[in-house]
């Protein structure tokens, strides 16, 4: 277990996943990741929630160490997804004393994954702003639908001031492994939860309202310090601001010469003093390309024709966004194509319904290679795209 403190009666109980191919079978997740779970020890004992069916053995076990002979009272059940709750099930069969402490959603889902024995007399249903008294401990319930499933509630510890986040303020990376929160946290926070910005506004607002000492969320690592900085993070990408004034150039090239033109478009805006990030959609990490559409005022995508449209990954990266919710952008297209070039006609169909969203006037063509003669097109583009 990793030896991570939280309080005294506050106890870390969650395990690291470093050997996971695919989080939630399409995000790599290079370092791995963590699914925490903590333990309340006071004259009443919660466990909040479990983890993912990978890592049962050792989630039991540091459960066990940490009980040293007790035996829980309740299990707290922020949320059903699999990588929290695959557990539920053998909790209650191991403390059949033990009570499941969750929303209506959450009750009326719970069938649908487990076959629990005696639900209705396991279950206490909580709801907005009931607590649950452990001793010198009481848990808040704050309910949190759509952030980002519907049954989804988060509690606050009055006494520590701890705030039990669910998915909120979590991240990609195990906690073994050491690193800046933002940029695994953005990846995170944009491709898992970005489509529900009006339900995260909607918990910032019931949390601005408590005093909060600690952060603990059921991925990545808890926060202790410094909190405004991750809330002030969450109050941007949750409303649809750009975090950084700068421009994404996104390229989809079969054999390479829209890339081309893509990376000189790079050189352009960076010899302009712009910040810029360059993504090549068929090779790079696409939910980083969608990280950095969301994270940047601005993007350039340059797109090969392909059968008529608008080669695959390029068209994949516009749906993601549509289904996030990418709005309040400028956005300019190239397009390349060797008889019939579509492919920015087919970018603006999908980025017209997008809210917010402007397309710059100026658009560049290229006929299968790059000339010179193209020269003043791309200026024209990277000039309206700077203003
Ligand atoms: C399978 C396939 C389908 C294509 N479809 C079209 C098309 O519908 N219209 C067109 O003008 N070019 C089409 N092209 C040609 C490419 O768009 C063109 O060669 C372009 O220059 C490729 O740029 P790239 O070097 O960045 O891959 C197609 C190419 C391939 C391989």
């Amino acid at each position: 277990m990793n030896n991570i403190t939280i309080s005294e009666s506050i106890k870390y109980i969650g395990v690291d996943d470093t050997t996971l191919d695919l989080f939630e079978s399409q995000y790599i997740v290079p370092h791995g990741v963590s699914y925490n779970s903590y333990l309340i020890l006071d004259e009443k004992i919660a466990v909040m929630d479990t983890v993912d069916a990978r890592k049962t053995k050792e989630w039991f076990d540091n459960l066990d160490k940490e009980l040293k002979e007790r035996v829980p009272d309740y299990l707290i059940v922020s949320h059903l997804e699999p990588d929290h709750s695959a557990n539920i099930q053998l909790f209650t069969e191991k403390y059949k004393e033990a009570k499941l402490v969750l929303s209506a959603k959450a009750k009326a889902m719970l069938p649908q994954f487990f076959n629990i024995e005696g639900l209705d007399e396991r279950c206490i249903v909580v709801k907005e702003g009931e607590e649950l008294d452990l001793g010198n401990h009481h848990l808040k319930f704050i309910m949190a639908p759509m952030v980002h499933w519907p049954e989804v509630m988060v509690e606050y510890e009055t006494t520590e001031k701890v705030l039990f986040s669910a998915d909120g303020f979590g991240k990609f990376g195990a906690l073994s492994h050491d690193e800046d929160w933002a940029c695994e946290a953005r990846r995170y926070y944009f491709n898992i939860v970005g489509k529900y910005g009006a339900p995260v506004q909607a918990l910032l607002k019931k949390a601005s309202t408590l005093d909060i000492k600690m952060i603990c969320p059921l991925h990545g690592p808890i926060l202790k310090d410094n909190l405004g900085y991750y809330i002030d993070k969450y109050q941007i990408w949750s409303s649809y601001q750009s975090e950084d004034e700068g421009v994404l150039v996104a390229s989809a090239s079969i054999h390479g010469n829209t890339k081309e033109v893509a990376l000189k478009v790079v050189d352009l805006l960076k010899e302009k003093g712009v910040k810029v990030a360059f993504t090549d959609l068929t090779r790079d990490d696409m939910a980083e390309a969608v990280e950095d559409a969301f994270r940047y005022s601005k993007m350039i995508l340059a797109g090969a024709t392909y059968d008529g449209g608008v080669f695959s990954p390029m068209e994949d990266f516009l749906h993601r966004l549509q289904h996030k919710g990418y709005q309040n952008k400028t956005v300019g297209l190239i397009e390349n194509g060797s008889w019939a070039p579509l492919a920015n006609k087919v970018m603006k169909e999908m980025l017209t319904p997008m809210k917010n969203v402007t397309i710059c006037e100026n658009t560049v063509t290229i006929k299968s290679t790059y000339k010179d003669e193209n020269q003043e097109a791309i200026n024209q583009l990277v000039e309206e795209i700077c203003h």
